[in-house]
């Protein structure tokens, strides 16, 4: 789960139930407290309502035959399929928590107004209620191609007092994905985000439940529009990869979620055949449930590893290149770790430097027009002193990263590390950190 996400802690049931009375009938006591039974529709169902209500003051109206039904609803039966999907709150906060980390390393986040694009946002248009309760600066363009959909999002944005901030956009499944991008040349996002339709077919929906890709104790409630897209989730995400290219840095980031680890090998193998570099992967675990989100970008923000890396060996080979570079370092005191570090910087030319002091230890931006370090670069840079130097001005840095001392809680390493923030030049940045970790060792040793 997101180390943000406000259910890392599960909700106290009893108190959930006082806050949203309907869940009372729901709960179950046993002797540590109070739960709900997982596995009943009904209890699933209130729970949701309750945790929308309670935490977010969203209040959702759906239709039976689509994702997540009403409560006036709960009792009739449900369509017969092997599939549930609920709308799952936790589930849906750890896509919005990660977007959040991903406009941060754009340093739009704050009280900057911010546009999202959510691509199939469905009838509960739950992406865009979620974002814009979460974020009060943040307002949404969100398509669909089902009318039913569209008419119970539009009704449920206006419910929810958004319709300010939240375009419902009717699209059809042969336009292109990011229509509302393509119709308007002048229009720009600042991400976009989509949890596709997974399916390809009726008998891919079937072989997923067999193979149980998808919660065992599960029972459709979604219908075929939203479930199924021609050549399933991948060919959908591949298309937007592709459409992606024209529209270049009108959008600032780009992302989808994905269901199957295999479209996760598609898509990126489409990513890099467009020669895209910059681009991420991340996880969502929630209990037995697995899915995967992509980013790519055509600007030349950087994102942490953290952000854009994860750990599982079966995923290596997607991965993109580190721009988070450590070296560990002996343990010394934050103040003689944070000299040394401005000793060997002041030794490098052409470079600004800002000190957030704020920060403990203090984070160090640095900003370089090019390479003044490496030797060759000051061997060119002794001849030309012969020469009268035309007045140095500070040109647009080629390079942004940052530098800082990292101690890791649990093990209680320490490091240095230097995080890559904004360029396009890849062996610039891997050039520039490796050169000052070796002048922090060589300074270190000499003490
Ligand atoms: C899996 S549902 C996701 C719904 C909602 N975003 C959620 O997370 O609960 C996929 C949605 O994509 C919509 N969809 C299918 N093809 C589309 C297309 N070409 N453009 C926009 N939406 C599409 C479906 O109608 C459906 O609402």
């Amino acid at each position: 789960m997101h180390p943000r996400n406000p259910y890392l802690i599960p909700p106290d049931f009893r108190e959930l139930a006082e806050a949203y009375p309907p869940l009372q009938a729901c709960l179950i006591s046993h002797s540590g407290g109070f739960s709900i039974d997982f596995k009943s529709e009904v209890s699933q169902r209130r729970l949701t309502e309750a945790l929308l209500h309670r935490d977010f003051g969203i209040s959702l109206d759906l239709p039976l035959n689509r994702l997540c039904p009403p409560v006036s609803s709960i009792n009739e039966p449900l369509p017969k399929c092997k599939i549930r999907m609920h709308i799952k709150v936790p589930n849906r906060l750890n896509y919005i928590l990660w977007i959040e980390d991903l406009l941060r390393a754009t340093n739009f986040i704050g009280s900057n107004p911010i546009q999202g694009l959510d691509i199939g946002t469905g009838a509960s248009a739950i992406y865009p209620l979620l974002s814009c309760k979460l974020n009060p600066t943040w307002a949404f363009v969100a398509t669909d191609v089902d009318e039913l959909s569209l008419t119970t999002a539009r009704s449920n944005v206006e419910r929810n007092g958004l319709a300010e901030r939240i375009r419902v956009f009717q699209t059809a499944p042969e336009a292109l994905i990011f229509a509302p991008l393509h119709e308007d040349p002048m229009s720009k996002s600042d991400f976009t985000m989509c949890n596709p339709p997974f399916y390809s077919s009726h008998e891919d929906v079937t072989a997923s439940a067999d193979a149980k890709e998808f919660e065992p104790n599960a029972v459709c409630t979604g219908a075929d529009v939203e479930m199924i897209t021609p050549g399933g989730e991948s060919s959908f995400v591949c298309r937007m990869v592709d459409e992606s290219v024209e529209l270049g840095e009108r959008c600032g980031w780009y992302t989808s979620m994905l269901g199957k680890m295999s479209s996760l090998t598609q898509v990126i193998g489409v990513i890099r055949g467009h020669s895209i570099e910059n681009y991420g992967v991340t996880e969502f675990v929630q209990g037995s449930t697995r899915r995967w989100a992509v980013v790519w970008s055509f600007s030349d923000f950087r994102l942490s590893d953290a952000v854009a890396r994860i750990a599982n060996p079966q995923l290596q080979n997607l991965m993109p290149p580190r721009n988070t570079l450590r070296q560990r370092f002996p343990a010394q005191e934050i103040e003689s770790a944070t000299e040394t570090l401005s000793t060997v910087l002041a030794l490098v030319d052409g470079l600004r430097v800002e000190k957030a002091e704020t920060s403990r230890p203090p984070r160090f931006i640095i900003y370089a027009t090019k390479n003044t370090w490496s030797r060759a670069a000051r061997r060119k840079n002794k001849q030309n002193a012969q020469e009268p130097a035309p007045a140095e001005v500070m040109s647009a840095p080629n390079l942004v990263c940052s530098l800082e001392w990292v101690i890791q809680s649990a093990s209680q390493e320490t490091f240095w590390e230097c995080q890559w923030i904004k360029g396009r030049d890849r062996p610039l940045f891997e050039g520039f950190a490796s050169h000052i970790f070796r002048k922090i060792s060589e300074t270190t040793e000499h003490h």
